[in-house]
């Protein structure tokens, strides 16, 4: 058996590996202006300041899994990738390209002056993301875990959507809310 204080440091080391940044390929605005110039029908995914690793790993995971072309989210008021991210994401954190931003709303208008989409997500939206045409150059916006978007970021989408909810709860985890809309567009875009 491990002495004691082996175990409390091993445990505090954890806790510093979860919240430091680490290093992945560092992504900038311009870049993220290639990859969607690259792709005939980009599909991007604009996380609004989500702030738990855990939640930002899982999302990732997803967004490799519907072949997102690029991850978004702001620099300074979102968790980056530390290590919980990547193990989380379970590999995915270093192969979807994520790039953060330093102003999210002017990097939306340059993207739509690209001719994307943007589908905001909020539980208070009257559409449902299932009567939405998401077959186009499209980027998904998702909110914070407790205050959803944030009033510029939402007033930049040029539709906002929600999931129907059928029980008491009035929302979903947001990266549950991530799966749901991401392979709702993936069924979209594969119905020829
Ligand atoms: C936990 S929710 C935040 C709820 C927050 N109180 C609000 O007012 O938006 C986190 C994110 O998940 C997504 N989400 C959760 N439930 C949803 C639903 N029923 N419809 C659409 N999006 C949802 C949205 O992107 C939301 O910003």
């Amino acid at each position: 058996m491990k002495p004691r204080r082996q175990g409390r440091e091993a445990r505090e080391n954890r806790h510093v590996k979860s919240t430091t940044e680490i290093a992945v390929k560092a992504r900038d605005e311009e870049e993220l202006m290639r990859i969607v110039e690259d792709q005939e029908v980009p599909f991007i995914l604009v996380l609004d300041c989500v702030q738990d690793p855990h939640n930002l790993g899982a999302i990732l995971r997803t967004a490799d899994g519907a072949g997102v072309h690029a991850v978004v989210a702001p620099k300074d008021k979102a968790v980056g990738i530390t290590e919980t991210v990547r193990r989380v994401s379970v590999g995915a954190a270093d192969n979807v390209p994520f790039v953060q931003v330093t102003n999210l709303a002017r990097t939306m208008e340059r993207l739509q002056e690209k001719g994307l989409w943007f589908v905001g997500t909020s539980d208070r939206a009257e559409k449902s993301i299932y009567e939405l045409d998401l077959k186009g150059p499209l980027a998904i916006v998702l909110g914070a875990e407790e205050k959803g978007m944030r009033r510029l970021t939402e007033e930049h989408c040029d539709f906002l959507a929600s999931i129907p909810m059928a029980g008491k709860i009035e929302c979903l985890n947001v990266s549950v809310s991530a799966g749901v809309c991401l392979f709702e567009a993936v069924r979209q875009r594969s119905v020829t």
